[in-house]
């Protein structure tokens, strides 16, 4: 994807390399791409100010994630292009980051906030949805002015600095999240398949969520290095040999 950015800091030969990259892109591709970082970015935007009025207007964080959920499904399900883009090539990243992002994303939107009522109003939720909206208003806006070819330094520089705390923290409302619906999964049994049943199987969600908690252990130290590789190589220009997935 090309990059000029307004720091001035631009190599010729990088540029021009860039420039070929954007080139073989293809306008279409590019084009679709401009429509869709801008179309997540305004989303983000959105989810942030209601958020923000909802606060504002009640004073209190409790049924804030009721009142701002349908725009949150709808952007955070959008996401899954994402993995899409990286599938079929028009955007240079790996597919398994991707998906393991957009995927943990999913299953914290759908399969424990939107599906455990009783954990809307904990505060690790309210940590969660800041952390990704503040994440992703600057994300989306960085690629938005990459493919412009208008980047200011100041939103280069905070897509490759905030993730630093953001990350940790979001990783961190997550797990308090999945951790305060642990005891509503027990009691329920919800989504969980007990023996005997006609296809001979049993699934304990219970079991399967602190599987998933401990599965932040081996995945989120790959993504966060992932992100500190890519941040040496925006803000430092430094040549970073990535392995295949
Ligand atoms: C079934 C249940 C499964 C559960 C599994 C549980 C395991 C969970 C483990 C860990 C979970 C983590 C949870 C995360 C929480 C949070 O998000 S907290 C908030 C903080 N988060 C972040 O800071 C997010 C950081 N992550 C990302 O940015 C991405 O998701 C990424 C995939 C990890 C990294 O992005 P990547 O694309 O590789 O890096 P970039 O430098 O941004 O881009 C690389 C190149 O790709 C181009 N590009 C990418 N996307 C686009 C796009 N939409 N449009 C245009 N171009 C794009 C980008 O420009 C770069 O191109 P080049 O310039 O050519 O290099």
């Amino acid at each position: 994807m090309a990059s000029s950015e307004e720091d001035g800091n631009g190599n010729g030969s990088v540029e021009e390399k860039e420039n070929g990259k954007k080139r073989s892109l293809g306008a279409l591709a590019t084009a679709w791409l401009i429509f869709y970082n801008i179309a997540m970015t305004a989303g983000w935007l959105v989810l942030g100010i209601a958020m923000a009025r909802f606060y504002i207007q009640r004073g209190t964080h409790r049924g804030l994630f009721r009142s701002v959920q349908k725009i949150l499904k709808f952007f955070q399900t959008f996401a899954l292009l994402e993995v899409v883009h990286c599938a079929v090539g028009i955007v240079h990243t790996s597919v398994l980051v991707t998906g393991v992002q957009v995927s943990s994303r999913i299953f914290m939107v759908w399969f424990i906030a939107h599906s455990i009522k009783q954990i809307q109003n904990e505060e690790s939720v309210i940590l969660f949805l800041v952390v990704w909206t503040v994440t992703e208003i600057t994300r989306y806006s960085f690629y938005t002015f990459n493919l412009l070819n208008h980047l200011p330094y100041f939103i280069k520089w905070a897509r490759y600095n905030f993730f630093i705390i953001l990350y940790p923290a979001g990783v961190a409302g997550e797990l308090l999240t999945i951790y305060a619906a642990l005891p509503y999964v027990k009691k329920t049994g919800m989504y969980s398949l007990r023996l005997p049943n006609k296809y001979n199987v049993s699934f304990d969600y219970y079991y399967f969520l602190i599987i998933v908690m401990f599965s932040y252990i081996p995945l989120f130290p790959q993504l966060y290095l992932h992100m500190l590789r890519q941040r040496r190589k925006v803000l430092h220009g430094e040549v970073i040999v990535e392995k295949d997935d």
